[in-house]
């Protein structure tokens, strides 16, 4: 009795507690629409503390627009939100619900409910509010994407709050390619203006007598001036506001609180895919770490290689640079070594041993089909969709994870190919090869054996999970290359292919690209997509089959970049009467794309390209990567991926804003972003680089902006008449990434760019190359950047 008495005072003190806590909380509810810079304002606002003595937090809860089928379901909600801010996305407000799902009729109702709860519209939502209230919404004659303008306050904003603090004139990201145009309709209070060559732009107005407020550009944008105080304000004017209205006081009282709120804050899965621990054994009795000293020079890696007869994956660059290619690694599958693959047009995950005898092909195609088999050897198969092998890759991981030597990258672990399809938003539709064999969407064989190298200091590993490192392989690199650090490791690769080879090339059509471009264009000042990279693919093959590593050794030569890899997935044994379909994947790609340790992880998204030549050295790239069309390009996917960091992690910082890169053949502007406190969240949003991995590919870089409208476009509107040639237009491998999840938790992936790959051991090859369309693009400028992004890989057949 006594002991119940306890708990029940204990959970009502508790109860108490949280309550007060909501009390100091703002509640704001944010209607996303699919954008792709939602959560940079989203934490923006939850960035915002101290709004008054008695606030000293704010929670954002984010829905979709089309979380709920009617405004009756949002409106019986309104009472336990503080503020409602309408972010910005695709589409076009006159296009009612079908565009913007339940914001349309938000700004249309007249309910008592909606008239005293502040608004604040950012971009679509401004232009959404403004349409609501009589205002036309049309094309700007000169879109802006990506453009930073010198934004002009009114006398109205001096006295409206929303701008409290602001100098007269500051300086802010435009994302639209509509705009408002409010003359004549008296329930607008205009309050900020822009000039270009369209004229006098309205940028920020209120809705007379209402708390709903709007701004036409991006406070949020990394190039922002002052985004943090237009948020506050808002959050201030708001509180003002609903005290005034009994509004605060009412929310304070609603009991069932935090039960709704948290249930609307699942409404977007943001699950970690597996559960990360505070403490992880060491692991310091099974692990095998040798180090011996090594020469410097990175091309080491390739000449072990040479001698190394055992089936490798390589991951390494010919050149060290800044943060890249310090480091090479190969790992070493074996016997041991598990396999995990994905079928994403069948739904099918399989497992089994690096080239289980018992396997054979005919029997994974009879598992893929669907039929019932008897799973011999070490072979499971898992009906399950890519959200759900995400988790299965976390499962297995979960309990392999240890707490050792994290100074190298590399330990052992998952290694392998996720290619694009696997990525949100895209659907992974029947391809097969031309053999008419299903294609991976996802590749990965976890590794126990690996030699790794230093190469700033001259330090080689051999390293073993299970204490099962090939005495064979250490004597012979003991023998071949240890202590001979002076040695200068000329590469005895031939830098052409065999002659006698011929090469059936076929490469995109012309006029089908035209047509594309043209569609990219109409998309993009429909206020569809403000950015959108479109890719072709080019299909190679040979007269006679080459080796995929007489291939690779050409290909590094010709084309180094910091992310040359390696892969030949033989993992399922051949037999007499069959050959299984090789994957096989040869890249020199120059663009990282995530990189983690347990704490912190990093991207490098690469937009911006000028071709070398004669007539162009690094001062005269520089100049033209920084003009509006390039610096556009990058600043969008700049945004875009710091969405991509602040939906999982509150701590983002852009470490290098648009820095000219040298590579072989060209020239290319890279940003680079941060998110720190992976783990020192709280449990429930604790998350893993590979979490990070998951909710942010396919990789900004390769789709353009806003993610989820540009990719669905390109795949079902565009690249599938466009590389109709080669599996159904699918992109496959290409645009996806490569690389590892070290089970010391460090992680590394690159963008599969520059790179050739193969479904079918080399008898055919493909290569994909692309760029970022832009309303400043010409059909003429891309086509040449596609041909020579397409040619640094292409000269190999050439
Ligand atoms: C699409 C490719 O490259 C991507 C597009 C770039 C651009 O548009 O400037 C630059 C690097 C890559 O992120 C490719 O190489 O095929
Ligand atoms: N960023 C936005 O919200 C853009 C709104 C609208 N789609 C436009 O292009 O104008």
């Amino acid at each position: 009795m006594l002991l119940d008495t306890v708990d029940i005072q204990q959970q009502q003190q508790q109860q108490q507690q949280q309550q007060q806590q909501q009390q100091q909380q703002l509640h704001v509810l944010f209607i996303d629409s699919y954008d792709s810079f939602t959560y940079n304002v989203v934490r923006l606002i939850e960035q915002q503390t101290n709004i008054s003595p008695e606030v000293n937090a704010v929670h954002v809860t984010t829905i979709h627009s089309d979380t709920f089928q009617s405004i009756d379901q949002l409106l019986s909600l309104l009472a336990l939100f503080d503020a409602i801010v309408v972010g910005p996305g695709p589409g076009n407000p006159n296009n009612g619900a079908q565009d913007m799902g339940v914001i349309s009729e938000l700004f249309e109702n007249a309910n008592e409910h909606l008239n005293t709860i502040p608004i604040l519209g950012i971009c679509l939502g401004f232009q959404a509010m403004c349409l609501a209230q009589g205002a036309t919404v049309s094309e700007l004659d000169t879109i802006k994407h990506g453009q930073v303008y010198e934004m002009h306050l009114n006398d109205a904003a001096r006295r409206c709050g929303l701008f409290n603090s602001y100098p007269d004139a500051f300086r802010s990201t435009r994302y639209h390619s509509l705009h408002v145009n409010a003359e004549g309709v008296d329930t607008l209070l205009p309050l900020c203006s822009t000039e270009d060559e369209n004229g006098t732009l309205l940028m920020s107005a209120q809705v007379k007598d209402r708390p709903w407020f709007g701004v036409q550009y991006h406070p949020e944008s990394c190039c922002s001036e002052l985004g943090g105080l237009l948020v506050k304000n808002f959050l201030k004017l708001s509180l003002e506001n609903n005290i005034s209205t009994g509004r605060w006081e009412s929310r304070r009282l609603n009991g069932k609180f935090s039960d709704i709120l948290s249930r609307l804050d699942k409404t977007i899965n943001r699950d970690p895919i597996y559960k990360i621990k505070e403490k992880y054994a060491t692991g310091d009795d099974v692990i095998y770490v040798k180090q011996f000293e090594v020469s410097k020079d990175p091309k080491l890696t390739f000449n072990i290689c040479d001698i190394i007869e055992e089936p490798k994956f390589v991951m390494s660059s010919p050149v060290i640079s800044e943060n890249r290619g310090e480091w090479s690694i190969i790992a070493l599958p074996d016997s041991k070594s598990q396999v995990f693959t994905h079928y994403g047009a069948v739904n099918k995950t399989t497992i089994h041993n690096w080239q289980d005898k018992q396997i054979s092909y005919s029997l994974l195609k009879k598992c893929l089909d669907g039929q019932d088999v008897d799973l011999p050897g070490s072979l499971t198969v898992i009906n399950e969709d890519k959200s759900q092998f995400w988790i299965t890759l976390g499962k297995f991981m979960e309990n392999k994870i240890i707490d050792n030597r994290k100074e190298i990258p590399f330990i052992g672990g998952l290694v392998g190919i996720l290619g694009y399809e696997i990525g949100q938003y895209l659907s992974c539709s029947h391809r097969t090869n031309d053999e008419n064999s299903l294609v991976p969407d996802a590749k990965l064989v976890f590794i126990n054996n690996s030699v790794v190298i230093n190469h700033k200091e001259g330090k080689l590993y051999c390293i073993s999970l299970d204490n099962t490192f090939s005495e064979t392989i250490e004597q012979l690199l003991v023998h071949s290359f240890v202590d001979r650090k002076d040695i200068k490791q000329d590469l005895p690769w031939p830098k052409h292919l065999p002659e006698g080879t011929d090469f059936t090339i076929t490469m995109p059509d012309k006029q089908d690209y035209a047509d594309a471009f043209e569609k990219c264009q109409s998309y993009m000042h429909k206020g569809d997509s403000y950015e959108m990279c479109l890719t072709t693919q080019t299909k190679v093959v040979p007269s006679t089959v080459l080796e995929p590593w007489r291939i690779f050794q050409t290909l590094v030569q010709k084309n180094p970049a910091p992310f040359s890899s390696f892969f030949e997935f033989n993992d399922i044994a051949p037999n007499k009467d069959e050959k299984p379909p090789v994957l096989c994947f040869l890249s020199t790609s120059p663009e990282r794309f995530l990189k983690w340790d347990a704490d912190t992880c990093e991207l490098r998204p690469i937009k911006g390209t000028v071709k070398k030549g004669p007539q162009m050295d690094l001062t005269k790239a520089t100049k033209i990567l920084k003009t509006p069309k390039e610096f556009g390009e990058n600043l969008m996917i700049l945004d875009l991926i710091r969405n991509d960091l602040y939906e999982l992690v509150p701590d983002v910082r852009v470490e290098e804003f648009m820095s000219v890169e040298e590579y072989a053949t060209v020239y290319q502007l890279v940003s680079v972003v941060k998110a720190h406190g992976l783990t020192s969240a709280s449990k429930k949003t604790r998350y893993s680089g590979m979490d990070i991995l998951k909710h942010s590919l396919p990789p900004g870089s390769m789709t353009g902006a806003p993610k989820k409208i540009t990719v669905q476009l390109l795949q079902d509107e565009l690249e599938n008449k466009l590389n109709k040639h080669v599996n159904g237009g699918a992109r496959g491998v290409y645009s996806g990434v490569t690389g590892y999840w070290s089970v010391n938790s460090n992680g590394d992936w690159s963008v599969n760019i520059r790179c050739m790959y193969s479904y079918n051991g080399g008898a055919s090859w493909q290569l994909g190359a692309g760029g970022a369309i832009t309303v400043l693009s010409t059909l003429d400028g891309e086509l040449e950047e596609m041909y020579t992004k397409l040619e640094s890989n292409l000269q190999v057949f050439m």
